[in-house]
């Protein structure tokens, strides 16, 4: 039995802090950074059952062609990752009255729709980007058993050859995307690569205002790194998470980005939220089709 310090639920049965119950999540989640990209979202659904906001989560479950979608906004970063995913699927997977573990698991088809920064050349701003596999600078998978288990080992250790990781920094770890998501999503409105979760936006993703980095030629060395096909492609902040916990509690994940920054050509975006919306109703026509 798990005890109720470990899966808090608030007085009116829901979880801790999603503010959810078990019956108000769909199967397909999409899970988006920026809390306003929730209403984008839902203004496509033909209808909404409810909205739901505590702290920088804001979730709403609606349908759109048919299909019921939840999206919840996680605000920044892997930790608040662990909690989304955590409580995710203790609202499907677990009997919140008597605290039991379900027998028959549900798997959820979790999309994350985000912004990000681009690490090579010929990613120009406001492209798309689908990641096949995500790298932890975060080290949130690291505090879990089994995280071997379900890790690309001889990637992480090339990796860490290549780049001279320094051992003062987390160990990075790297997980695959779903493979169903990625062959439902992929088409040439995408470019396919590895995404580098970083814990921070400035210093771990080598921008450097008025503090120098530890390594500043950290990213140089990440850019010309090759592993068989594989190339790393962006900068963001929370795919590595939603691809591990994922894969460890048997959920399909998948991350696709908008390119707003390039860091090697050291563009920005000028207008990033038109390209949002039509990536917003190209994975949503991707998911019901
Ligand atoms: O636009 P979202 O989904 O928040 O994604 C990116 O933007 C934030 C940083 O500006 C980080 O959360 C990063 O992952
Ligand atoms: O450069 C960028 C842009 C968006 N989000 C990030 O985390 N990094």
């Amino acid at each position: 039995m798990i005890g109720s310090s470990e899966l808090i639920i608030n007085e009116d049965g829901s979880i801790f802090h999603l503010h959810l119950k078990p019956e108000q999540v769909a199967d397909t989640v999409l899970l988006v950074g920026d809390p306003g990209r929730v209403d984008l979202i839902a203004s496509h659904f033909s209808s909404t059952e409810f909205k739901i906001a505590n702290r920088e989560f804001v979730s709403t479950t609606g349908t759109y062609r048919n299909t019921r979608i939840t999206v919840i906004s996680t605000g920044i970063g892997t930790d608040n990752i662990d909690i989304v995913l955590n409580e995710l699927d203790a609202l499907v997977n677990i009997n919140l009255h008597t605290k039991e573990i379900s027998e028959k698991k549900r798997s959820l088809r979790i999309i994350r729709i985000g912004t990000s920064g681009a690490l090579q050349k010929d990613l120009p701003v406001n492209s798309y980007v689908i990641s096949r596999k995500a790298i932890g600078f975060d080290g949130l998978l690291n505090f879990y058993a089994d995280r071997a288990l379900i890790s690309d080992l001889d990637f992480e250790r090339n990796f860490i050859a290549h780049t001279e990781w320094n051992p003062h920094l987390a160990k990075p770890y790297v997980v695959d995307s779903s493979d169903y998501l990625y062959q439902l999503m992929k088409d040439d409105s995408f470019h396919a690569g590895v995404t580098i979760s970083a814990p921070g936006f400035y210093g771990p993703q080598g921008r450097v205002i008025r503090l120098e980095t530890a390594d500043p030629h950290l990213n140089e060395k990440i850019e010309c790194f090759y592993y068989n096909d594989f190339q790393i492609t962006n900068y963001e902040m929370e795919c590595s998470a939603i691809y591990g916990l994922s894969a460890l509690l048997g959920h399909e994940a998948l991350t696709v980005c908008l390119i707003i920054a390039n860091r090697t050509t050291k563009q920005a975006s000028e207008n990033y939220h038109p390209h949002m919306k039509k990536l917003v109703q190209l994975v949503l026509d991707k998911l019901t089709t």
